[in-house]
């Protein structure tokens, strides 16, 4: 799979020094016709054979639950046993309530510190490991996400985490694959960063070592692809992690483990304890080696890891500063000018507010349309939305629907709360939808509201759910959106403007630089693909270290610098000191 280049007499490069250590060869990623490219999807057209695999996946995964997820330390499984104190959580289909998928061991504070331990001790083994052996274990990964269990991947988003299939498509399996295997080659090319300038005599190189202690991955329900990312980054380059995944999401998290595991990851290098997120969090930011937090979710959570560990910083609990890499949440904008094609603007709209019923941290969740063209787009969005009844997407009732059902019964609450809240407040008004049912699954309509206020909180909260706030503008105020857009709310991460008039999208794309860490002209706020847009907000959005880039793997590695020198000394004296 490899290639190899042996014989050259050419002087060895620092990059094959530090990468493989026992130096025979010097490698490169597999290239043609493996070469890495974006994953593409399939279409699950209605009579594909594609189709008849996730069906049977689903009833196999439906029949085998609930499925028993252990905590796994060092390689080694652990279940609740009625003696150590852990208890199990389940973890429910979102759209049947009544199903449940798994049973979720959750650990205990001795199992959080054993895996942390576990990854202290597997760490100097892995690092050593020369890079093409931990590249080889994420290509094969992918490929087996890709092959094998394809189906089987599917089937555990799509159940445990409300998917339709294109949604799990793009998420489980063609976005993981392209994180798995756009990293290692971004990694290749960090190792191959040395420093460029040179005296005689001298040569320098530079290490990039993996942190000195472990890294903690806390992982969002939404996203299976974001957990193998948070989890995978790290540790292709050389760290070892501890993982906490989401309660909601634990079926999927676990199946990519296996196949981790499948692919050949060494035990310990990857530590899974499911369990209350503050006991296991608490442990873990105690501990003297904690180097980094590469977490994705809520604002408020992150802020309040954030500040933990700032905490732990002041009182020297620390060995290193540890790297915080977080991104959270977002209130998306599409902002529409009245020169835009209506009809792809509408599309845009309905597909970036409800597709995965709005719980993409980038969803679109604030609209601002011209009085002008309001009637038109409403009534375009109406036509659509129509059509729209979020189903249960994993039965036969609903394997063609575009919604789904939110993720639990919280979240459910939170947006039935919201759609009451508008019904009472005279600067709201439903515009379309406004119904819920959580009698079998946890199902909200589509909801468009308008806010007469711009600074309404409805313009400013993040729902994560299918509620778009939308604002009407007098046509001549366009320009004095940009600042209300700016400024209504404490997030930065999508934001897109839809014009035809070149001068409205440069004025945009400049006055909005900084509401936005992902910008789209002419299209909707979601669905950024590994190596085309790179991912991520700043301000209360996050570290904006851009997922789907080369850079997040510096976040993970704290770079030695080695100069060597060739010339001896036989004076200390420098010219200047002679008389
Ligand atoms: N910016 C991005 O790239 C991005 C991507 C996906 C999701 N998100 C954001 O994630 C949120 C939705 O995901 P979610 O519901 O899983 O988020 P969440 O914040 O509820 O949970 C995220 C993770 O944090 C853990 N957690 C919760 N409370 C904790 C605590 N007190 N201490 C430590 N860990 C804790 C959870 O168990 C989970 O593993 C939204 O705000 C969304 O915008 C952002
Ligand atoms: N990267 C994804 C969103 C991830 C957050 O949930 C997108 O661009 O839509």
């Amino acid at each position: 799979m490899f290639k190899r280049s042996v014989g050259r007499s050419v002087a060895l490069s620092p990059v094959i020094i530090a990468n493989s250590r026992r130096y025979i060869a010097q490698f490169s990623i597999p290239k043609s016709p493996l070469s890495i490219k974006n994953e593409t999807t399939k279409d699950f057209t209605k009579k594909s054979v594609d189709w008849d695999f996730l069906k049977e996946a689903i009833l196999t995964l439906t029949d085998a639950g609930p499925i028993e997820i252990p905590i796994v330390i060092n390689g080694n499984q652990f279940f609740a046993n009625g003696k150590d104190g852990r208890k199990t959580l389940s973890q429910v289909n979102p759209a049947n309530h009544r199903q449940v998928l798994a049973n979720v061991t959750q650990s205990n504070e001795k199992d959080v510190s054993d895996a942390i331990e576990a990854a202290k001790v597997s760490k100097a083994k892995w690092m050593n490991m020369p890079f093409a052996d931990r590249s080889a274990i994420f290509l094969k990964a992918a490929d087996l996400i890709t092959t094998k269990y394809r189906y089987k991947m599917l089937a555990a988003t799509m159940l445990g985490q409300g998917k339709n299939v294109f949604q799990a498509e793009i998420d489980c399996i063609t976005e993981l694959v392209d994180f798995f295997r756009f990293n290692v080659k971004y990694a290749e090319q960090l190792y191959q960063q040395q420093p460029l300038e040179t005296s005689p005599g001298v040569w320098n190189r530079a290490e990039y070592r993996p942190l000195e202690g472990f890294v903690y991955a806390v992982t969002p329900f939404n996203f299976t692809a974001i957990a193998g990312n948070l989890v995978g980054a790290p540790a292709l380059m050389g760290n070892t992690v501890v993982w906490k995944p989401s309660a909601s999401a634990a079926l999927s998290n676990y199946l990519l483990l296996t196949i981790l595991e499948e692919a050949g990851l060494p035990k310990g290098v990857v530590n899974f304890v499911p369990g209350d997120p503050n006991l296991v969090t608490d442990v873990v930011l105690k501990d003297e080696l904690f180097s980094a937090l590469h977490f994705t979710g809520s604002t408020d959570v992150f802020k309040s890891l954030y500040s933990k560990i700032s905490n732990n910083v002041s009182n020297d609990v620390y060995r290193d500063f540890p790297r915080i890499v977080g991104e959270t949440g977002g209130k998306n904008f599409h902002l529409i000018h009245k020169s835009a094609n209506l009809k792809h603007a509408v599309a845009s709209a309905v597909r970036g507010a409800f597709e995965f019923q709005g719980q993409k941290c980038s969803a679109l969740s604030r609209l601002y349309v011209p009085k002008s063209i309001w009637d038109d787009f409403k009534q375009e969005m109406v036509d659509i939305l129509n059509e729209i009844s979020p189903a249960n997407c994993s039965a036969a009732e609903g394997l063609h629907s575009f919604m789904g059902p939110v993720i639990h019964e919280p979240s459910f609450q939170k947006l039935a709360k919201a759609i009451e809240d508008a019904k009472s407040d005279p600067e709201l008004e439903i515009v379309y939808g406004g119904k819920y049912n959580n009698s079998k699954g946890f199902f909200i309509q589509p909801t468009i509201i308008k806010a007469t206020n711009p600074n309404h909180d409805f313009l400013q909260k993040e729902f994560f759910g299918p509620i778009l706030s939308v604002y009407i503008y007098e046509d001549a105020d366009f320009s004095s959106m940009f600042a209300k857009i700016d400024k209504t709310t404490k997030y930065g991460l999508t934001g897109s403007v839809f014009a035809n008039d070149r001068e409205i999208i440069r004025q945009t794309e400049e006055a909005l630089r900084y509401s936005a860490g992902n910008f789209y002209i002419n299209d909707k706020c979601t669905g950024a693909v590994v190596g085309q847009q790179w991912f991520g907000g700043a301000r209360m959005s996050g570290t904006n270290d851009k997922a789907g880039s080369g850079n997040i793997l510096n976040r993970f590695v704290s770079i030695r610098n080695i100069k060597e020198n060739f010339l001896e000394l036989n004076d200390y004296k420098y010219p200047s000191n002679y008389r």
